[in-house]
């Protein structure tokens, strides 16, 4: 089997900032197509591991290879920024049109004017801006100016392309219009990317893994559902917030009564993807309803599934049930109701949900 190498790889990072170290990071690494989300609270030090990544930022110690070779020269720094687009919160237009913003990468790489008027069409079309190619940049609305700075960074055709938050305060339908254009594109010209996001369902639908970050380390790092269903310690359970993640293949969808398969069992739930799509059910544990016997059939709750208490932890006044139901379910019990049930680790139960507790989202294929 050959082993796929890295695009970008980051050995023995260390940055320290006003005389404190902020970032501390033994290696990190992107490879070909991937598409990697970085989580963690304000001030973890995502952005700063970004501009590491591209030598924009002075650096105690760490090395940055990209395809396997050392980036040391400055030469060897251009070039890496050559092939890198980056998208910030901040669109950061020039003030003139929309058309010469969208040029001016290109321009940058010496693109000759016939190929860049080409480009730029191509790239005003994908991120439906063509009708405003002449328009000033300084007159268009907060989603207008971020469809532009996408646009201009697509245009440069990157191999990888860095993402800060690039939607943070925006509605969400533009967010969603947008992320779904992004999405469409780096799929299509199998572009590598990182984004940094404060919004973890869009980290999900997004990444093939999570990195979560605090205070400088990296905390832990997996597909979206190891990270959310299996956090290695309580900080993280604690930023994901403890939904269980599962992920299914839509199978049916009967106006908009859908059944999801989940680990070959089916799961009810109300949305609007077709079969065939790729999603992640997401339940609550407040959700997730305990009984030791059969329960009523009347019961409005379409999903029912046998299963077994794998563990207990206890979480104030609740206690926290981890479920193996074929798949895994997290549950959380009042003490009193934990009591009555008789419940302990191996206690045979049912659990049960609403289709309407399911939150469906769109998994981007591994
Ligand atoms: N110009 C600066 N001078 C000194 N320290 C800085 C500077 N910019 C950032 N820092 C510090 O570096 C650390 C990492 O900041 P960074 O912006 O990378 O975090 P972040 O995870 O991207 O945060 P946020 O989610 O708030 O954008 C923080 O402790 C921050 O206070």
């Amino acid at each position: 089997m050959t082993q796929q190498q890295n695009l970008l790889d980051l050995q023995e990072l260390r940055v320290d900032r006003g005389g404190v170290t902020v970032l501390d990071i033994p290696s990190f690494s992107l490879s070909e197509n991937e598409f990697v989300s970085l989580i963690g609270p304000n001030g973890a030090g995502k952005s700063t591991l970004l501009l590491s990544l591209l030598g924009l930022i002075n650096r105690q110690s760490g090395t940055v290879c990209y395809r396997g070779g050392a980036v040391a020269s400055q030469s060897q720094w251009l070039e890496l920024r050559r092939r890198t687009a980056m998208v910030l919160q901040d669109p950061l237009l020039f003030d003139s049109t929309v058309f010469d913003n969208v040029a001016s990468g290109l321009k940058l790489r010496g693109l000759g004017r016939a190929e860049i008027k080409t480009r730029v069409a191509t790239y005003l079309e994908r991120f439906n801006l063509t009708h405003m190619a002449q328009r000033s940049a300084r007159k268009l609305s907060g989603g207008e100016a971020r469809r532009v700075s996408l646009a201009r960074a697509f245009a440069v055709e990157p191999e990888v392309i860095f993402f800060d938050e690039p939607f943070a305060n925006l509605d969400p339908p533009t967010r969603q219009a947008l992320t779904d254009d992004m999405d469409r594109i780096i799929r299509d010209r199998g572009i590598a990317a990182i984004l940094v996001t404060h919004d973890q369902s869009e980290a999900l639908r997004m990444s093939q893994r999570i990195v979560v970050m605090n205070r400088g380390s990296i905390v832990q790092q997996g597909t979206p559902a190891e990270v959310m269903n299996h956090p290695v310690n309580e900080f993280v359970a604690n930023f994901v917030g403890m939904e269980t993640i599962l992920e299914g293949e839509v199978i049916s969808n009967n106006e908009q009564q859908m059944a999801v398969m989940v680990a070959g069992r089916e799961v009810d739930t109300i949305g609007d993807a077709e079969p065939g799509a790729q999603v992640y059910c997401c339940i609550r544990p407040e959700n997730v309803t305990i009984s030791v016997s059969h329960p009523d059939e009347k019961s409005s709750a379409r999903n029912l599934y046998p299963g077994r208490v794998t563990d207990v932890a206890s979480m104030g006044p609740f206690l926290r049930l981890q479920l193996d139901c074929g798949f895994p379910l997290t549950s959380y019990v009042t003490r009193e109701s934990f009591a009555k049930l008789e419940l302990c680790e191996g206690r045979e139960v049912y659990a049960s949900f609403k289709a309407t507790s399911v939150h469906l989202i769109r998994r981007r294929a591994a």
